[in-house]
C-alpha cells in the first residue's frame, strides 16, 4: 500500500529461503500411513517444522524420514546437496550419544565443521549445529550450509526451533531479531498451586518443564 501510494511499481526483495527437513528414526511411520504397528511411532516432528516454517515465510521441502543408517543419510543429504537448493537443513533425532545417533558422525563424513553440539539447557541439550561445504551448489558465494540437527523428543524439537532456529534463519534472511514476550510467574515455588511451572537447576544444567502459566 505504501509502494503504492508513492508511485513504486517493482521493488528488490529477497527469494524465500528454502529448507529441507528431514526425520531420522527406524522406528517412524509417516504420519500419512494407514498402518499402524507396534513398536513404530508416526512422524510428528517432519509435518510439525515444515508447517511451521511455511507459517514464518520460508519454504520447506521434506527429504522424508530416514532409517538409522549412517550411509543412508550421507547418500540422502549428498543428493539433496547436489541440487543446489537447499539454503539450510534441519534434521531431527539421533543426536543424542547412543549407538544409533549417528547424525554427527555422519556429517563429519561429509567434511562438516561441528560449531557446536548440546547447550546447556533441557529440552535441547544434545542440539548441534554444523556447517557442511557443498561445491556442487548454486546458491551464490556461500560455501557452506548450515545444518540445525535437532534433538528427536518432539518437546526439545519445538524449544530448538523455537529458541535457536528461527533466530539463525531470520538472520540468514536478514530480517531483525523477534522481540521476546515478557510473563510474570505469580511465583516460581513449583508446589505453588498458581503456577504450575517448575524450573530446576541441576549442577551443568538449566531444566525447564512442561507447566502452564496462570
Ligand atoms: N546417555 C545419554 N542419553 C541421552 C541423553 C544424554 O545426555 N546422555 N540426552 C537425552 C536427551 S536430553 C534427549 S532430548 C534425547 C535426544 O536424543 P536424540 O536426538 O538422539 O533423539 P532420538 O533418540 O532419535 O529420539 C528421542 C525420542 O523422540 C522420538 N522421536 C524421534 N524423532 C521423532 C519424530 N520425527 N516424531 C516423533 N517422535 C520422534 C523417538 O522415538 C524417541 O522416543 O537423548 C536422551 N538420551
Ligand atoms: O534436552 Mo532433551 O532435549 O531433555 O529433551
Amino acid at each position: 500500500m505504501a509502494s503504492a501510494s508513492l508511485g513504486i511499481s517493482t521493488i528488490s526483495v529477497y527469494r524465500r529461503l528454502r529448507v529441507a527437513v528431514l526425520s531420522t528414526g527406524s522406528e517412524l511411520l509417516s504420519y500419512k500411513a494407514s498402518r499402524d504397528e507396534s513398536g513404530h511411532i508416526r512422524d510428528s516432528n517432519g509435518p510439525y517444522l515444515r508447517a511451521a516454517l511455511r507459517q514464518l515465510g520460508f519454504d520447506a521441502t521434506t527429504l522424508g524420514i530416514v532409517e538409522d543408517d549412517h550411509r543412508e543419510f550421507e547418500e540422502i543429504i549428498r543428493k539433496a546437496l547436489a541440487t543446489g537448493r537447499h539454503y539450510a537443513f534441519i534434521t531431527t533425532g539421533a543426536v543424542s550419544v547412543g549407538k544409533l545417533d549417528f547424525v554427527e558422525e555422519g556429517l563429519l563424513n561429509l567434511d562438516a565443521t561441528i560449531r557446536f553440539h548440546r547447550v546447556a539447557v533441557r529440552p535441547k541439550y544434545p542440539v548441534l549445529f554444523a556447517l557442511v561445504p557443498s561445491d556442487e551448489r548454486k546458491l551464490g558465494s556461500e560455501q557452506h550450509v548450515p545444518f540445525l540437527c535437532l534433538p528427536g523428543n518432539p518437546m526439545a524439537t519445538v524449544v530448538c526451533f523455537h529458541f535457536l532456529t528461527i533466530s539463525y534463519l531470520r538472520f540468514l534472511h536478514d530480517q531483525r531479531e523477534e522481540a521476546p514476550i515478557h510473563a510474570q510467574l505469580n511465583s516460581t515455588d513449583p508446589a505453588s498451586p498458581s503456577t504450575s511451572i517448575i524450573f530446576r537447576k541441576t549442577d551443568h544444567l538449566r531444566v525447564f518443564w512442561h507447566g502452564t502459566l496462570n
